[in-house]
């Protein structure tokens, strides 16, 4: 008996096998259309989705390339770099909506350089305080161009539309104790980002002078008082710190393969109006009028930490006094061509203040008292004092701070409360 299976496919009776047979043709038929049928849907719906993909990627790259690019663009570019004095230098500022990159652009613009800035505008703290020192770059005629330090072709794109002579770098990825959280971060900016600036200036026509940021925290577990410029920085306390140290050691051998004049800043624990919300002074001043307590780090026997707060205004004078007294590059597209300077600085007070009485200034200008929380310096990268000796930069460009802790700390209370509306809430104590 043959199977049902059989039975289908080879039916026994002859009539029946005529039916279906053209059955079967006619099935055949119709599957192998409905199959082409299919494929046909399939391919229509493969090519719709290429083109929609292609389009999305060309839109995605138009709006990559959207915030640089084109005649304006370049346009805008040209007019801020202009230079407004005899004498003047034409200015890159890397992090230039970041605290010190914004002072130091404004204080370039008002004595007549040239100034272009660029800033990535990372989330590392409240972007709107960037936008907002943009603001007031913008006011005053200072293009900033919005980027990352790794993006190459722009970096190039810059150096084809203005022929800077200098470039203070001073875009990063800050803090000492957020290395612990994001640590690639600081590959990122103060590693990666670093050799790729240093790529382009190398290659440039002709070659800028660099000024850049490096850090007190270099100094990391040294001991000999006041920290110098030829003391040990091969114990870093933190990834920020080694980073800084790299650049150092990094900036080195471009000087000396390529020719470029570089100076490094040591800067120590920079404060003042428009800063850093992650710094402790700033983040007080926040806890301290919202009622909030403060947490204190202590040293070991309960010993206070101090650093040698530097004033933001003091710090803008020494940045335009390196970049005055830079020396020129020596190299062009790539290849050196004599000795370049190659100059390490630290730019700091000279008089360090321990955190509590820092603590004690901030309370008199808030006319708030402060709930303090002290606890043990946690393990996270922090170092116990640091003390800048300054006598190289003194010598050099005449370096010389100016404003203590308490001055300091006055202006930055005032800052503080009219940016942030507490003006009819607070009285500031003259
Ligand atoms: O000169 C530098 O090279 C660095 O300066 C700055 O680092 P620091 O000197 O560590 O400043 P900052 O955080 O204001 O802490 C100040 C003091 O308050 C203590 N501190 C801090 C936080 C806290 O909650 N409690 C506390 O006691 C803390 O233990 C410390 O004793 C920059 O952030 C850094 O980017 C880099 O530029």
């Amino acid at each position: 008996m043959p199977s049902i299976e059989d039975e289908l496919m080879f039916p026994s009776t002859p009539g029946k096998f005529k039916i279906d047979r053209s059955n079967r043709q006619l099935n055949r038929c119709f599957a192998s259309t409905s199959t082409m049928f299919l494929w046909a849907l399939f391919l229509i719906a493969l090519t719709a989705s290429y083109l929609s993909f292609q389009s999305f990627v060309d839109s995605g790259s138009r709006y990559l390339t959207a915030s640089w690019g084109g005649i304006q663009w370049e346009k805008q570019v040209r007019t801020s770099a202009q230079i407004h004095r005899s004498g003047g230098i034409s200015v890159l500022v890397t992090g230039a909506t970041g605290f010190v990159g914004s002072h130091v652009s404004l204080a370039l613009r008002k004595r007549g350089d040239g100034v272009v800035g660029l800033d990535n505008f990372n989330n590392y703290y409240d972007p709107s305080l960037k936008r907002a020192r943009m603001s007031l770059l913008s006011s005053r005629g200072i293009f900033v161009v919005e980027g990352d330090l790794n993006d190459g072709k722009l970096l190039s794109k810059l150096f084809d539309v203005v022929a800077f002579t200098h470039v203070m770098h001073l875009a990063a990825q800050a803090g000492v104790r957020y290395a612990l959280e994001n640590p690639q971060s600081y590959v990122h900016s103060n590693i990666a980002g670093l050799v790729n600036l240093l790529e382009t200036c190398k290659a440039a026509n002709p070659q800028p002078a660099v000024v850049w940021a490096s850090s007190s925290s270099v100094y990391g577990l040294n001991e000999k008082v006041p920290f110098s410029e030829s003391d040990r920085t091969d114990q870093p306390a933190s990834l920020y710190a080694a980073t800084k140290k790299a650049g150092e050691e990094i900036t080195h051998t471009y000087n000396h393969i390529y020719g470029l004049a570089i100076t490094g800043l040591r800067f120590f624990t920079v404060y003042g109006p428009w800063g850093r919300p992650d710094m402790a002074y700033f983040s007080f001043t926040r806890n301290i009028l919202q009622g909030k307590p403060i947490t204190i780090y202590r040293g070991k026997n309960r010993v206070d930490l101090a650093r040698d707060f530097t004033f933001i205004d003091d710090i803008v004078k020494g940045c335009l006094g390196s970049l005055d007294s830079s020396g020129k590059s020596t190299g062009s597209g790539g290849k050196k061509r004599g000795s370049a300077p190659y100059r390490i600085f630290n730019l700091g007070n000279t008089s360090p203040v321990t955190v509590p009485i820092l603590v004690d200034i901030l309370e008199k200008h808030l006319k708030v008292k402060a709930k303090r929380n002290f606890v043990e310096m946690p393990g996270n990268g922090d170092v116990p004092f640091t003390h800048a000796n300054i006598s190289s930069a003194r010598r050099e460009f005449g370096y010389k701070p100016t404003t203590d802790l308490e001055t300091g700390l006055k202006k930055f209370v005032r800052w503080y409360l009219s940016y942030y509306g507490y003006n009819t809430k607070a009285k500031l104590v003259q």
